[in-house]
């Protein structure tokens, strides 16, 4: 494995039981993705693409093989560890979104800087300015149409610079302009070199914007680019 891989997944499974029955999601499962790369992740519904990215983020235990994160094997990793990652070294942006709804728009995307004893920087500043939030800082988030809540979520996953960014469809309910700009937002960072960035998208013109792409089927990655 190279120095510079930031996830590894070597020979993952993953199945899910359901009564009697045993569904394989991911079967001998190979992913490597470097240090500041983009990968747009693609696939049928319910082929696996989320259960992938909750595997990566700890959500979800993998049942047999081997996932390395920034150079850890994670199969030992405690609660703890799981913690430290998330808060230092990762951003997600759910399918839900999944904000803090008694919160505003500056308090969500302030929350995880908190946590990494971090303070508002001028970064936060630039994704509030590029996602077009500067107006609605501080409105609830509850109030916000899905498209404003998806794009706090962004900078929210976004405003403590992870090395890895998980995003599952994040541009679903965005305009096609909006979208677009997000995800020149995404290319950009991943440009910079400091953040990979995994996609899951079922839009070409999104996967195009990603440095690969891969598809998902019965349970193995595939060079789609
Ligand atoms: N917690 C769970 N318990 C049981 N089965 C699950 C669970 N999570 C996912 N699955 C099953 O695993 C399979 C893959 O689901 P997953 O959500 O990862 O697919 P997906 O590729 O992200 O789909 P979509 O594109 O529709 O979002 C599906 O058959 C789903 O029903």
């Amino acid at each position: 494995m190279p120095n510079s891989a930031l996830v590894s997944l070597n020979s993952v499974n993953k199945q899910f039981v359901d009564g009697n029955e045993v569904h394989a999601v991911l079967s001998d499962c190979e992913l490597v993705m470097a240090t500041g790369s983009s990968i747009a992740l693609m696939g049928a519904s319910g082929s696996g693409k989320s259960t992938l990215m909750n595997i990566i983020a700890g959500f979800e235990p993998l049942n047999s093989g081997k996932l390395v994160l920034d150079g850890q094997d994670t199969s030992q990793w405690r609660d703890s560890d799981w913690s430290d990652f998330r808060i230092h070294k990762l951003g997600v942006v759910f399918q839900q979104f999944n904000l803090l709804t008694p919160l505003n728009v500056r308090q969500n995307i302030a929350f995880p800087l908190s946590l990494a004893q971090m303070q508002w920087n001028d970064w936060c500043d630039y994704l509030v300015e590029t996602l077009g939030l500067s107006g609605l800082l501080d409105r609830h988030v509850a109030a916000l149409s899905g498209g404003q809540q998806q794009r706090v979520a962004i900078a929210r996953a976004l405003a403590s610079q992870p090395k890895l960014l998980l995003a599952d469809e994040p541009t679903g309910n965005l305009d096609e302009q909006s979208g677009r700009e997000v995800m020149q937002l995404l290319a950009d960072i991943t440009q910079q070199g400091n953040t990979a960035v995994l996609l899951v998208t079922h839009s070409e013109e999104c996967a195009a914007f990603m440095q690969s792409r891969l598809r998902l089927v019965n349970g193995q990655l595939y060079d789609a680019s």
